[in-house]
Formats: C-alpha cells, structure tokens, sequence
C-alpha cells in the first residue's frame, strides 16, 4: 500500500494522458448560513480520478464528502475552484448526463413499479421498449430482486429499494457513477454482495466510480484508491493506494487476505495517524 500524505494533485499516473473522468482544482465551498454566518465545508480540494478508476472518499462525518460529490454532479456550485467532468464544465456533464448517480435516499419514483423505475432512464433517452425490459431484467436479477419486479416503492425494505436505485443508475452503462453511501441501509451480507457486484461490474464496463462512505473496510474492497479527508473544512490529507487487483478478481475470499488487511490499516493510519477510528467512520 502506498499513502500519499499531503494534498497534491491526485492524478492517476498511468492514465494522464486521457481525458480524466473527473479534475477538481482547488475547489473550495463555502455555505452561507443564518444571520450572515459561514460553514467552510471544503478547502482547496484538488483530485483527479482516471476514466475506469474505483476512487472513495472517507473522512470524519460532516467533513464535506457529500458536498465534494455534489459539486461534482453540479448539485451544488463551488465557492472557489474549478471541476471539470470528462473535460466539460460539472453543468455541461450534467446537462449531457456522463454519469449515473445512486445517493443516499433512494429516490425511487413512488407510482413506478421496481422495473419501472429501472427503465425510467432509458424510456427518457428514447430506448425502445423490448430493449428497456430486457435491461431492467438483466439489472433486477443483479440487484436480487426478481419477485419483486412489480412491486412499488412504499411496498420495499428501504434496502430494496437502494437496490433498485442502483440498478437504475446502472441502467445506462455509464463511463462514471456517482455514488453516496449506497450500501448504507443494507444488512452486512447484501451490503457484502452488493461491493463484490459493484466491482465486477465496473471492472467490466470501464465506470470510473467516486465512492462516498463511512466504512474503512467497504473503500478498500471496492477501490483503486481511498482518498482520506480531513475534519471540517474537508482537504485530502492522503490517498492510500489498494493494489487487490482488478475488480472481476475481487472475490469474498480477499477480505481475509494480508493485502486487504494491510489496505485497512494504511486507510486507518492516514484518517487518524493510529488505529483508532474518528468519529462517524466504521472499523467493521
Ligand atoms: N446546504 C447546506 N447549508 C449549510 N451547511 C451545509 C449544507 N450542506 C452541508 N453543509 C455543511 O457542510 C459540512 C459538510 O457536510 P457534508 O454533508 O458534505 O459532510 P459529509 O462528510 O458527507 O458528512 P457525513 O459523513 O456525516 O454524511 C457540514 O458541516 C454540513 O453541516
């Protein structure tokens, strides 16, 4: 494992020469609050992540993960800075849609079916309808939901219905998904299933990835590299790279392997300088 400890440029070498899937320069964001008052969630955040690459973001809750996400979707605009998606401005690729997104609340559309919410992407792109199903059974058999095809929303586990909204932002086989703690509500053996699924398929399909979570031993089962952020106003304090290799190899087994345990210690070490976990980030 190799930790990067200071706040560079976070280039994926061996991929400089491409279009990066996403570059953040010294983005800042500042929100302006009751009375005049300022929360400084992010300062001088400078990241690149290579088309294909798993990149998560760990820090101390509240620390601005969420914010640097949403300033990458063009959710929310930065104070200072710039960030560029597949070389285009955060609005361009938004309005272009490069990415699939799966955030914390599932968003799910309450008068749509399971399959319909799936296929509701691809209906808004114009996918003929036989192509629209075929992909939605495809996704709903990934996800593990083929009984529940026909059920709606409010008649779902809040888990299922993350699963559902994964499914969805995978529906068009995007180059770069956006994902805020997806796997948050799922119970330990789905949420384990879900990491391994998620790879392989990004493996499989190039998806460049920006991962928010909490958990230590999620980033590194999933990741290229785990960017560590410190305590509000958020800056990268490190970037520990994984080498488990590649995503289709990334089984079950691995997490009792001495790589994935040296990946957890490395990340653990960069969040905190000693084993112990700050606040709000899960050893488990
Ligand atoms: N719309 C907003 N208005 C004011 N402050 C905000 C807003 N959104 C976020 N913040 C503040 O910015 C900081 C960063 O929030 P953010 O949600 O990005 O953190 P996070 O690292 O994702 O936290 P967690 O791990 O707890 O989900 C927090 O102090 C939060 O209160």
């Amino acid at each position: 494992m190799v930790t990067t400890p200071v706040q560079t440029p976070a280039t994926g070498a061996a991929h400089a020469a491409s279009v990066a899937a996403i570059s953040v320069r010294s983005a800042g964001k500042v929100f302006q609050v009751a009375k005049g008052a300022e929360v400084r969630a992010l300062d001088d955040v400078s990241l690149t992540v290579a088309p294909g690459e798993f990149v998560s973001l760990i820090g101390p809750s509240g620390c601005g993960k969420s914010t640097l996400l949403r300033l990458i979707a063009d959710l929310d605009e930065a104070t200072s800075g710039e960030i560029l998606v597949f070389g285009k401005t955060a609005r361009q690729a938004r309005i272009d849609q490069e990415y699939g997104i799966a955030f914390q609340s599932a968003g799910l559309l309450p008068w749509r079916s399971v399959q319909a919410n799936i296929e509701l992407p691809l209906e808004l792109h114009g996918v003929g309808k036989t192509e629209r199903s075929a992909r939605a059974e495809e996704l709903i058999e990934l996800v593990g939901l083929t009984d529940f095809r026909s059920r709606f929303p409010d008649q779902l586990s809040g888990g299922m219905q993350q699963r559902v909204a994964i499914a969805r932002s995978l529906a068009e086989r995007p180059k770069l998904l956006l994902m805020d703690e997806p796997f948050g509500a799922l119970d330990e053996m789905t949420r384990e299933r879900m990491q391994q699924e998620l790879v392989r398929i990004c493996s499989e399909t190039g998806a460049a990835v920006v991962f928010v979570t909490h958990s230590i031993p999620e980033a590194v089962f999933l990741s290229d590299r785990v960017v560590v952020m410190s305590p509000r106003p958020g800056r990268i304090v490190g970037i520990v790279d994984i080498d488990l290799g590649p995503g289709t190899q990334r089984s079950e087994g691995l997490r009792e392997n001495s790589a994935f345990f040296e990946g957890v210690t490395a990340v653990r070490e960069a969040l905190h300088g000693s084993p112990a976990a700050p606040m709000g980030v899960e050893l488990r």
